[in-house]
């Protein structure tokens, strides 16, 4: 069996040896332009579109990473790039599920403490005690409840905060109240304190975290978008907070990344900001993830993770 690897920055010798011990005689090479010879599977972040076209052969390709916008993007200016009927794979959790409660959860009791405010208070020398957020005041909302929003959504639920989550179809996780498609939106935000977005990136969720969203939380909300930039309209998040609907922000992904050092979003006092690491790709997990999908392939069993060509996740 042949791999190919591409990805533009991880070490390409580390994933050959650790694809070559998971799948012992697997020939495991990385891809370089001009390389046109036989493979069975490919491992791709931004896969020049050469390396995958005229690959008739393929019996998967595997995303690197858990969302596969730029891949479908790609597809879409260059339908040929993927031959017909090969199938696209995505990395499901692999660890990534546990960072993304970690980053979720301490922001949430960041807020739900209210240590931004005491911060303020602090840079002012002063001793006083606010009144404490209740619990069923801080209704947690997450749009997009798969593998990542599901797992956050639980976490959340343990720590005794009312959460919800909306979804394309209807979820049952325990202690979290689910609401699905455009129609149930509305019953959704209605109440959410906390908006955390864990929504994949199509033509239906972009620009969704808008005004007319965002109007719709409860009063002074936090919104914490750990997705893709594109779900955000910035302008209308800092209209949110300045008009106070909105009381904070804590956001990992931009519509422009790296985020530009002029962009206002760096310097409101009300907006935490980390460079689109809520969650890795962990290496090993998704080497045993990646192997045992080729080994289900290869036995003739459907493997999960398939992306969704129709759906665009
Ligand atoms: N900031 C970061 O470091 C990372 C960000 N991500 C992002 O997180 C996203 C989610 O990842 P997973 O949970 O693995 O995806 P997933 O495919 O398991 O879950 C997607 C969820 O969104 C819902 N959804 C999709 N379209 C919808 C629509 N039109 N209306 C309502 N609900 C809809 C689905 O029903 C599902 O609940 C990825 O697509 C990626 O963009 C993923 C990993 C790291
Ligand atoms: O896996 C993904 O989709 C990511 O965004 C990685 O940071």
């Amino acid at each position: 069996m042949d791999i190919i690897f591409h990805h533009p920055t991880f070490n390409p010798q580390f994933w050959i040896d650790g694809m070559q011990q998971q799948l012992p005689g697997a020939r495991v090479r990385q891809w370089y332009p001009g390389d046109s010879q036989p493979a069975d599977y490919a491992l791709v972040w931004h896969p020049p579109v050469e390396m995958l076209s005229g690959r008739e052969t393929l019996k998967g390709v595997f995303a690197l990473g858990a969302g596969v916008d730029s891949i479908l993007s790609k597809l879409q200016a260059y339908p040929d790039m993927l031959a017909q009927g090969v199938p696209l794979f995505r990395l499901e959790d692999t660890g990534m599920a546990l960072q993304m409660q970690e980053y979720a959860v301490s922001q949430v009791l960041h807020w739900f403490r209210r240590f931004d405010d005491y911060q303020a208070l602090k840079l002012q020398a002063k001793w006083l005690p606010l009144e404490d957020y209740r619990r069923e005041d801080f209704t947690i909302g997450l749009l997009g409840a798969g593998v990542l929003g599901g797992k956050v959504a639980e976490s959340l639920a343990a720590w005794g905060f009312p959460v919800r989550c909306w979804s394309r179809s209807k979820k049952e996780y325990p202690g979290v109240s689910s609401f699905a498609g455009a129609e149930q939106l509305d019953e959704f935000l209605n109440g959410t304190r906390v908006l955390i977005n864990l929504l994949p990136n199509t033509p239906q969720t972009v620009g969704i975290i808008n005004r007319q969203l965002l109007n719709k939380l409860a009063d002074e909300a936090f919104v914490m978008n750990l997705a893709r930039g594109v779900h955000l309209v910035e302008n209308d998040l800092l209209a949110a907070l300045e008009s106070g609907k909105v009381k904070g922000a804590m956001l990992d992904v931009f519509a422009q990344e790296p985020l530009p050092a002029e962009n206002p979003l760096w310097k409101h006092p009300r907006i935490a900001i980390t460079p689109h690491l809520a969650a890795v790709t962990r290496p090993v997990e998704a080497m045993e993830y990646i192997a045992k999908t080729i080994r289900q392939i290869e036995n003739g069993e459907s493997p999960g993770g398939q992306v969704s060509l129709h759906h665009g996740y």
